[in-house]
């Protein structure tokens, strides 16, 4: 399939925004002229006995694919949450083109096999390029490591028990050094359990306020210590999930100024929200990590900025409308991401002036795909066609009933922001669009 795309705006290496064309050839950019020479010149040129399909870019920005590099698809197991399909078509919508999903499925992505029905299932699916992660653990139970080589073969690109913490400090080292051994990640959701006392929101402002139990800071930031030690010790690539707190990026900032292999990211939610925005018990607020305080907001905040914190990612977590009916104590953690996290940055940090438009792209495609090695996240010549095309004009408000996603779990409805994706292409494929295009012979 040969693609045009006329009149978008792509930004240059300097940080500007330059009407473009792009023409796309066999899931390569072939090239990117610059608006001067007239897109019918062009098709006259190079259109000729190929079949073009033509996209109208209207001025609006042409950027590298979105990558999200924590996820959860829910299948198999959980696909009354979520399933492969439906969470690729949230993705696409959302315009992301490469996702990595999470192992605490049902069974747990501890087997090859399991690794290889994620797969499968993603082959038949819309075409967002899916990359499993496999557990670190059997069952995510902390008690026995699985089987690194063959998961790797298998497919998995990391190793993770997202969802809880690697208790024992030795399992997490033994876990290194293999992860080490042969070329892999350890990614680690933070949390020390014997610091986290069943509660279901932050320790701060609102846990008082309604005379709950909260989750300290130091139950993630502890872990974060800990790794970063154990990383040292053995020298492999070890990266934080979902960082929320001051006190994480204080030690993940004193790792990396000596050169310890550490990388992180962060989510919106914990860069826009604090528990002092919970409106009441209402479970749609309620995630793990939680909302800290505007404290640790901030710091978030300044930590993407400076790079302590490498990438966005949403961690995309559905669950079903029943679920989150238990109310904020009994209701599973986790809100949906996809469909909101380019328009919330967008509105929240580049219209206000606070960000350049380049640092919200690159923090969401070029430094995912640097820290993973992935062979995506760029927008030039030759390089691979995964891109998305996004509306900074248009305001439209959060409706989750307009989700692609089986999880309409949001703290964001009727939010009115503007950026929204109408195009997301993967290897020079259209695999979601907001209008339909035309083709020429
Ligand atoms: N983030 C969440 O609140 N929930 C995640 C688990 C996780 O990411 O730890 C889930 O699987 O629902
Ligand atoms: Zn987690
Ligand atoms: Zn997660």
């Amino acid at each position: 399939m040969t693609l045009f795309i006329k009149n978008a705006n792509v930004l240059n290496g300097q940080g500007e925004l330059q009407m473009s064309h792009v023409w796309v050839e066999d899931g390569i950019i072939k090239e990117i002229y610059a608006a001067e020479t007239t897109a019918d010149e062009i098709l006259r040129q190079y259109g000729k006995g190929h079949e073009v399909t033509e996209i109208d870019g209207e001025g609006k920005l042409l950027a590298p694919g979105l990558i999200d590099m924590h996820v959860h698809l829910r299948e198999p197991g959980f696909e009354h949450k979520e399933t492969i399909a439906t969470g690729t078509a949230a993705a696409a919508k959302g315009g992301y083109t490469t996702i990595a999903c999470m192992p605490n499925t049902k069974p747990v992505t501890d087997k090859a096999e399991v690794v290889k029905l994620i797969l499968d299932k993603a082959e038949e699916a819309n075409g967002v390029k899916v990359l499993p992660y496999a557990a670190i653990t059997y069952n995510e139970l902390g008690r026995e490591l699985t089987d690194f080589a063959e998961l790797k073969a298998a497919g998995a690109i990391g190793f993770t028990d997202d969802g809880v913490g690697v208790q024992n400090a030795q399992m997490m080292k033994d876990a290194m050094k293999l992860a080490a051994s042969l070329d892999m990640p350890v990614i680690a959701h933070c949390e020390d359990d014997s610091l986290v006392v069943g509660a279901a929101v932050t320790d701060g402002e609102f846990a008082r306020k309604h005379g709950l139990k909260g989750i300290p800071n130091e139950s993630e930031a502890i872990h974060v210590g800990r790794d970063i030690l154990l990383a040292e010790a053995t020298g492999v690539h070890y990266h934080v999930c979902h960082v929320s707190t001051e006190q994480s990026i204080r030690l993940i900032r004193m790792a990396k100024s000596i050169g310890i292999n550490v990388t992180a990211e962060v989510c919106p939610h914990h860069l826009i929200l604090s528990d002092e925005d919970i409106p009441g018990m209402d479970a749609n607020w309620k995630m793990n990590p939680p909302l800290r305080s505007p404290r640790d907001v901030e710091a978030c905040i300044a930590a993407l900025e400076d790079g302590t914190l490498d990438m966005v990612v949403t961690d995309h977590a559905p669950h079903s409308a029943e679920e989150k009916a238990k109310g904020m104590e009994l209701a599973p953690f986790g809100i949906t991401g996809f469909e909101t996290a380019f328009p919330l940055l967008y509105t929240k940090f580049v219209k206000t002036g606070r960000w350049s438009l380049e640092l919200l792209v690159q923090r969401m495609t070029a430094d995912p795909a640097r820290v993973f090695r992935l062979d995506t996240g760029r927008l030039e010549q030759g390089a691979i066609a995964d891109l998305t095309l996004i509306d900074l004009n248009e305001e439209r408000i959060v409706d989750p009933d307009t989700f692609l996603s089986k999880g309409k779990n949001t703290p964001f409805t009727g939010w009115k922001l503007q950026g929204w994706p109408v195009l997301t292409i993967v290897d020079g494929q259209i695999v979601w669009s907001e209008k339909s295009t035309t083709t020429s012979a």
